[in-house]
């Protein structure tokens, strides 16, 4: 396989390409570029008009690239420009070859969220319009009727279910894709290594023709696994193109940092931080649904500017979430691995993960949200309980720079706040006991178990959130391991008999309020030298 990287633009491209610094952009304008050919004026003026004027260095080299036809995994690193470096070739190409509405499907673009199909979208628009081609999205609820529209469908945008719904349902003849040329799977690794798209992806496959379609995998993360699988399910050659030089996956204007917290510390140290970022526009990533529900009713209570959007909830509710986030300049949004992938929100200030990531990767992704396109900073926060922080060789073998971080105060008020809010609450009680079970099956699941092993937790603390019960841990640990001071603790009968310290005086299933535990005071600077909250 031949991999061309940033260095041989040198070779193809005089003068050198890549602007000082961290830019993304190149030295190359709209205007050179066409004037070699690649792209034609009617990109160049709709690019111009929308105020852009050089290529960033992943579209420089995947435009003549991707004129040649052939097979190509996109690597670069996030917030790099890559959808432009898909969809700019993608129209060159249909419009040198005379593709017209009438001929049906021309490019087919596949990616894993319903938002970051919609994203994909709004950028093809202008462009598609100047071009004269039609484009539609297909995504979960998108009613067939309103599919067949007189302007035609060149260009269909959508998530794998639905996409594999319609495009075999035969009462659908305008998504005729028998001339099919392109098809792109944005955020391919996250496709390809997810049982249900892969499954998903492989009716769409089989309605699509054999030869001639031109197929171009793109991600930040594109790992052996995704190439190995792509060349096995599409039973083709691939070539790489990567605008990293350095193997990076995330540009250096992230100021990436952690947090070495003992799990019971951590939800008051959440509010904290929180606090502190009032002003900004912050992302927190939990690990499922119901721990974000969770979090999201007790930071209200502290009055904190918050919102949250995830996976499992009705699509409307879900898109205004996200269209709201989008023209925020402040606040914090909860949310789950919906947000992770591709999501291009303008000015985000922070990403905090609270829970690790599965994946490597999606950390990448995760911090990707922030310090998006040219000349754009930001941080981010990784929350690691002490046992986890071996996950820090793991991102600094992915070329991750990250500092220590540490704050001087006190948590125990908060964390008395905390404990009466839930102990007074029979609702967070219900959500909290609901999301600590998701958040021990979904670390059961890590893949890293060696660093997230929950037999290596420190069980002398609740592990995420202040309490467990029989259903969860005690069938993880032996009951004697759980225990009985230092926290609150809510467990069936049979579990609170075993555990006399904590037995309510009716022998139910009690509520007990946290018992005399450590305080922890942060000292002010970073060993390192890191700073503070900004
Ligand atoms: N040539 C360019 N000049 C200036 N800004 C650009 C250029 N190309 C893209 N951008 C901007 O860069 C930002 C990131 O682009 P895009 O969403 O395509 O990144 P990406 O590489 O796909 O990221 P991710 O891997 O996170 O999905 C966008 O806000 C976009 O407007």
């Amino acid at each position: 396989m031949h991999i061309l990287d940033v260095t041989e633009i040198d070779h193809r491209i005089n003068p050198i390409p890549i602007m000082a610094g961290s830019s993304i952009l190149t030295n190359h304008s709209l205007e050179w570029v066409q004037e070699k050919g690649w792209c034609s004026p009617v990109t160049v003026d709709t690019l111009t008009a929308l105020g852009y004027k050089h290529l960033t260095a992943v579209q420089l080299l995947a435009l003549p690239q991707l004129l040649t036809k052939a097979n190509t995994y996109i690597h670069a690193r996030t917030g790099s420009g890559k959808t432009l470096a898909f969809l700019i070739p993608a129209l060159e190409r249909l419009k040198a070859m005379g593709f017209k509405n009438k001929h049906g499907v021309g490019a087919l673009i596949i990616s894993p969220t319903r938002e970051l199909a919609v994203q994909i979208a709004t950028v093809l628009k202008p462009l598609a319009e100047a071009f004269g081609f039609s484009s539609i999205t297909i995504t979960g609820g998108t009613k067939a009727k309103s599919i067949c529209t007189k302007k035609g469908c060149m260009f269909v945008i959508g998530t794998p279910g639905r996409l594999a719904e319609t495009l075999l349902d035969e009462d659908i003849p305008c998504l005729k894709v028998c001339n099919l040329k392109i098809l792109i799977l944005d955020e391919a690794d996250r496709l390809l290594d997810d049982g249900s798209h892969t499954q998903q992806l492989r009716r769409i496959i089989s309605a699509l023709p054999k030869e001639q379609v031109q197929k171009v995998l793109v991600s930040a993360t594109l790992n052996s696994k995704c190439q190995e699988l792509s060349k096995e399910i599409f039973m083709a050659d691939f070539s790489f193109i990567t605008a990293e030089q350095h193997g990076a996956f995330t540009t250096s204007q992230i100021k990436q940092k952690y947090l070495s917290v003992p799990a019971r510390e951590r939800m008051s140290m959440l509010i904290t931080v929180l606090q502190t970022l009032q002003k900004k526009k912050v992302i927190v990533f939990f690990n499922s649904c119901h721990s974000v529900k969770f979090h999201y009713k007790v930071l209200q209570e502290f009055k904190l500017p918050i919102f949250y959007c995830m996976g499992q909830e009705k699509q409307a509710r879900r898109s205004s979430m996200y269209s709201k986030f989008l023209e925020m300049k402040r606040g914090t949004l909860l949310t789950t691995g919906l947000a992770e992938r591709g999501w291009d929100i303008p000015c985000v200030h922070w990403i905090i993960q609270y829970d690790p990531p599965h994946k490597p990767e999606d950390y990448i992704h995760r911090v990707g949200r922030t310090s998006r396109g040219e000349g754009r900073t930001g941080q981010a926060l990784l929350f690691l309980r002490p046992e986890e922080c071996k996950f820090l060789d793991v991102l600094r073998g992915m070329h991750v720079k990250i500092d220590e971080i540490e704050f001087s105060g006190d948590l125990n008020d908060i964390q008395d706040k905390v404990h009466s809010l839930i102990a007074d609450n029979v609702e967070i009680q219900q959500m909290g006991k609901l999301a600590y079970k998701k958040f021990v099956r979904a670390y059961q699941c890590h893949k890293l178990k060696k660093i997230f092993n929950i037999q290596e937790l420190d069980l002398e603390e609740p592990p995420c959130y202040p309490w467990r019960d029989e259903g969860t841990l005690c069938h993880l640990v032996p009951l004697t391991a759980v225990p009985t001071t230092g926290f609150v603790l809510v467990l069936p009968c049979s579990a609170v008999d075993s555990l006399s310290a904590t037995r309510s005086p009716a022998g139910s299933t009690s509520w007990c309020a946290p018992a005399a535990r450590k305080s922890s005071t942060y000292p002010l600077n970073s060993p390192r030298g890191g700073e503070g909250l900004e």
